[in-house]
C-alpha cells in the first residue's frame, strides 16, 4: 500500500532514524517481497526440454503490484527444479491464506468497491469467497496495527486502546464450495471480528435489524455503504479455462439467470445506504446478463446512477458498455429487434419458454442510462477472461438524480418486476412485492418463486442455497443446524482464565461469545470450548436479529480454545496463532517470552522438541521458569536478518516439551520463508525419550502436547492408511482444527 501523503508526514515526523524508511515500508509487503526478489529472479532465464520458461510478471493494473501471472505447463512445475521450488512455496502460502489463487479479472470487483475501514461492506453472492478475501486488506486496517504474526508488542504497560474492527457480511451459498470444503457451509473465508456469514438467497436477503443510534428503544434496518454483486451467470467470459462452456453454450443460459440477476442487484439497492456504493460484476459476455439487467435495475431505481470509472485503473484495457443488443430464443435462427417483434412471432407460452421478457431488450430510453460507463473485458485485450463490472452509486438523498429521474418517467418506477409485464407468468411464480415494489424479505414473507424458471436454471450451473427458514435436509444445502451465539459475561469464568494473556478491562471482554448448545431442561450448560471475538456492530446484529432466520454460519474470530493440559492437570485456554494480532495488543509484554533464532528453527524443525533440547539461556530459563500450557513466543527481527520482522507465535509447554502451536501448513510456510526450504519434521515424528518423559507408560503421548493439523491431513491420513490406528475429533466442527488422539494400534502414531 502507498500513500504520498502518509509518507511526506510522517517522514518529515522523524518517526525513525535516517535509512529505516524503506525496511519499515518494505515490512507491509515482505511476502511480495519474497516472491519479487527471491522467487523471480531464479526463475528468469529457466529452459526446459529446450524451450525457455517465461517467469511470472505483474499484472500491470493491479495496485501495488501485488498481484502476479504466469504460464507455465503443469509438467514444469513439476519437474523443473526452480519452478518445483516456486511452487511448493505458492502452495503452502496459498494453504496459509497469504496467497490466493484466482483468474485474474475476478481480482476487478473489489477494486471499484473502494471500501474504507469504517464502512458496512455486504457480498450478496459471496461463495466460495475469492473476492471477500480482497476486502479484507482494506477492512483490516485497523484490526491489525502491525501485520499478522509479524508484531512488535508494544513496550507500553498500559494496554493500548481497543481495536475498532469494521463490519463485513457475506450472503453465500453452500452449493459452490470447493470439494475440499464440501462439509462446510461456509465460503472459503478467514474469520474476523468484524465479518458475518450467511447463508440465505440473496435475492430475498432479509433486513437486518440493530437499535436506532438516536434512540436505544427504537431498532433500525441496517443499511451498508458498500455491496459487492458478483452474481450467478453464465461464465461464459471464462471459456478460455472452462472449455466445456464451448460444448454446451446456448443464449438460454443468459436468458434464464437475467431474472434472478436483476432480482439480487434490485435487493441489493434496497439495501444500500445514500451514497453508497454497488458493484455488479459477472464473467460473463451476454448483454442480457450485464447491460440488460442493469438497464432494468436504474430504471425501476432512479435514486441510483452509473459511476464513471474511466480513470481508475488507468493500465486496465477495457471497452465501454453496449447501448444495443439483439436477445434471441433457443432457435437462435432470428434475433429481434424489439420484445414486441419477439412477442409477435410467439406462439401462445413460447415467450415463457424462451425465458423472455421485456427487460431483456434495450428500453426506448437506454441512452439516458449511460451504459457505456460500464466495463467490458474480453480475453484477448489484456491476457484474462473475460468480464463485466457495473459500478452504481446510490444519491445522497435516496432521491433520483434528474436525469434518471426522467428515465424513471418512461419506467413503472414502482414495480420492480417491469419486466415480466408482458410474460404470463402463473400467479404462483410471481414474486410476492410489498408496496414499495420490494421482494418481500421479511420473517412475514413467503420466499417469492422464481418469476420464470431463472432458478432452475441458475441451479444447474450455480445452484442457489436454501431458502430462509423454510428448508428441510437436503433441499439445496442441507438443514440449518449451528449453535446458538451466545455472548459471556465479561467476568464468566472461562474469559477470567484466560487473564494470563488479556489485561482486563481494556479488553473487550463483553464480546466473547461461545456457540455452545443450549442445555436440555435442568441439565447443566455444555461446558466451553472456544471462545470467539466479534466487533461491537456485530454483536448488536447477532444479539437483536434471530441466527436461525438469518441462517448465519459464522461470526467473529476464534481466538482460545480448550487444550488438554495432560495426565494430572487441568484443561486450559490456549491462545490461537490467527488471533495473536487481536489479543498482542492487550498483552502485558512481560508475559511474551523472548526466543532467538536457534530457538526458532529447533520449534520449526520439530514437532515436540524437549526443553532440555533449547540452548541454554533467555528462552530456555524463561520457559523452564513457567507453567505449563500456552504461552506466546516473540524472535524478534534484529536478531538475525533472515527476518525481516518480529514474529509472534503461540507455543504450548507440557512437562517434557515445547510446541509452537500452528498448524503444519502454516508451519512449512514459516519453514520456506525463513529457512528457504521445508525443514519441519512429520507430525507422526517419534521424539526421542527424555529423562522427564521416563516416568511411566505412555508418559510421553500424553505430555508430548497436541497435534495440529488440518482435516485433509486427517483425511488423507485416513484414505492412505490403516485407519485403524488413528482416531480424530473435530473440535469446531469447522475444517481449521483436529486434535488427533491417538494409539498404538498396529505400530503406528
Ligand atoms: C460468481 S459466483 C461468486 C463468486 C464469489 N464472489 C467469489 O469471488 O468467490 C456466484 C455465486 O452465487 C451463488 N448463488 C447462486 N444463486 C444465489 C442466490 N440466489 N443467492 C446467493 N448466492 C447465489 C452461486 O452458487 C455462486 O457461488
Amino acid at each position: 500500500m502507498h500513500n504520498d501523503r502518509f509518507t511526506t508526514y510522517y517522514q518529515s515526523q522523524k518517526i525513525l532514524p535516517d535509512g529505516e524508511w524503506d525496511v519499515f515500508m518494505e515490512t507491509a509487503q515482505s511476502l511480495n517481497a519474497t516472491l519479487r526478489d527471491t522467487h523471480v529472479p531464479t526463475l528468469s532465464n529457466v529452459e526446459f526440454e529446450g524451450q525457455s520458461i517465461p517467469p511470472p510478471v505483474q499484472i500491470p493494473w493491479y495496485p501495488d503490484g501485488l498481484a502476479w501471472q504466469f504460464n507455465v505447463p503443469k509438467k514444469v512445475l513439476r519437474k523443473q527444479p526452480e519452478f518445483k521450488g516456486f511452487h511448493s512455496f505458492l502452495v503452502f502460502e496459498t494453504e496459509v491464506g497469504n496467497i490466493s489463487r484466482q483468474e485474474a479479472v475476478s481480482m476487478l470487483p473489489p477494486l471499484f468497491m473502494d471500501v474504507e475501514p469504517h464502512h458496512k461492506v455486504m457480498d450478496m453472492c459471496a461463495a466460495p469467497g475469492s473476492k471477500v478475501v480482497h476486502h479484507f486488506p482494506r477492512l483490516r486496517i485497523l484490526t491489525r496495527r502491525r501485520p499478522l504474526n509479524s508484531s512488535k508488542p508494544s513496550t507500553r504497560k498500559t494496554p493500548s486502546p481497543p481495536p475498532r474492527f469494521p463490519p463485513a457480511f457475506s450472503s453465500q451459498t453452500t452449493a459452490t464450495t470447493s470439494a475440499r470444503t464440501s462439509s462446510s457451509t461456509s465460503p472459503r473465508v478467514s474469520p474476523a471480528p468484524a465479518l458475518m456469514v450467511t447463508n440465505l438467497d440473496a435475492s430475498i436477503y432479509p433486513q437486518l435489524k440493530l437499535p436506532s443510534a438516536t434512540n436505544a428503544n427504537k431498532m433500525e434496518t441496517l443499511l451498508f455503504d458498500r455491496i459487492l454483486c458478483d452474481v450467478p451467470c453464465s461464465g461464459d467470459g471464462t471459456m478460455r479455462k472452462n472449455l466445456g462452456i464451448w460444448k454446451t453454450w446456448q443464449p438460454m443460459d443468459g436468458n434464464g439467470l437475467h431474472g434472478l440477476q436483476l432480482r439480487i442487484l434490485q435487493r441489493a439497492m434496497k439495501m444500500l445506504a445514500p451514497r453508497g456504493r454497488i458493484v455488479y460484476s459477472t464473467c460473463s459476455l451476454n448483454p442480457v446478463e450485464n447491460e440488460a439487467v442493469i438497464a432494468c435495475a436504474l430504471r425501476n431505481n432512479p435514486d441510483f446512477r452509473l459511476i464513471d470509472v474511466s480513470e481508475k485503473l488507468p493500465a486496465l484495457h477495457r471497452r465501454p458498455g453496449l447501448t444495443s443488443w439483439r436477445p434471441t430464443d433457443k432457435s437462435l435462427c432470428t434475433t429481434y429487434d424489439t420484445y414486441e417483434t419477439f412477442m409477435a412471432t410467439c406462439a401462445e407460452g413460447d415467450a415463457v419458454k424462451a425465458k423472455m421478457t421485456r427487460g431483456h431488450w434495450p428500453p426506448e430510453d437506454v441512452e439516458k442510462l449511460e451504459l457505456p460507463k460500464c466495463l467490458r473485458i474480453y480475453p484477448h485485450l489484456q491476457d484474462t477472461g473475460g468480464f463485466f463490472v457495473a459500478v452504481l452509486e446510490r444519491s445522497s438523498t435516496g432521491m433520483g438524480t434528474a436525469a434518471v429521474e426522467e428515465a424513471g418517467e418512461a419506467a413503472p418506477r414502482k414495480r420492480e418486476a417491469e419486466v415480466d409485464e408482458s410474460v404470463e407468468i402463473p400467479e404462483s411464480k410471481k414474486p410476492r412485492l410489498d408496496v414499495d415494489g420490494v421482494v418481500k424479505a421479511e420473517d412475514d414473507a413467503e420466499p417469492p418463486a422464481e418469476t420464470t424458471s431463472v432458478a432452475a436454471e441458475a441451479a444447474t450451473k450455480n445452484p442457489a442455497p436454501p431458502k430462509a427458514g423454510k428448508q428441510k435436509k437436503g433441499e439445496g444445502g442441507g438443514s440449518f443446524k449451528e449453535n446458538p451465539y451466545t455472548y459471556l459475561a465479561p467476568n464468566d469464568p472461562a474469559i477470567l482464565s484466560s487473564r494470563a494473556y488479556i489485561s482486563p478491562p481494556a479488553f473487550p471482554s463483553s464480546n466473547v461469545l461461545v456457540r455452545t448448545p443450549l442445555p436440555e431442561g435442568d441439565a447443566e450448560p455444555a461446558p466451553v470450548r472456544n471462545m470467539y471475538i466479534t466487533n461491537a456492530l456485530v454483536k448488536q446484529l447477532v444479539t437483536h436479529n434471530d441466527y436461525n432466520r438469518i441462517r448465519l454460519t459464522c461470526a467473529g474470530t476464534k481466538v482460545f480454545t480448550k487444550q488438554e493440559a495432560g495426565r494430572g492437570a487441568d484443561a486450559q485456554f490456549r491462545v490461537l496463532g490467527e488471533a495473536l494480532p487481536l489479543i498482542v495488543p492487550y498483552t502485558d509484554p512481560e508475559a511474551i517470552v523472548v526466543g532467538d533464532f536457534t530457538t526458532l528453527r529447533i520449534l520449526v524443525e520439530k514437532a515436540y522438541p524437549l526443553c532440555a533440547a533449547f540452548p541454554d539461556g533467555g528462552f530456555k530459563d524463561a520457559m523452564t521458569a513457567r507453567g505449563t500450557g500456552s504461552h506466546i513466543a516473540r524472535f524478534p527481527r534484529e536478531l538475525d536478518s533472515i527476518l525481516s520482522h518480529d514474529l509472534i507465535l503461540p507455543l504450548w509447554k507440557s512437562t517434557s516439551s515445547i510446541t509452537l502451536m500452528i498448524d503444519k501448513k502454516a508451519k512449512s510456510a514459516l519453514s520456506m520463508r525463513v529457512f528457504g526450504k521445508d525443514i519441519t519434521s512429520p507430525v507422526k515424528e517419534k521424539e526421542p525419550r527424555g529423562a522427564e518423559d521416563a516416568e511411566g507408560e505412555g508418559g510421553e503421548e500424553e505430555d508430548a502436547g497436541p497435534v495440529v493439523v488440518s482435516l485433509e491431513d486427517v483425511e488423507e491420513g485416513l484414505d492412505a492408511a490403516d485407519a485403524g490406528g488413528w482416531s480424530g475429533r473435530r473440535c469446531d466442527g469447522r475444517r481449521e482444527c483436529i486434535k488427533l488422539v491417538w494409539s498404538r494400534k498396529n505400530g503406528r502414531e
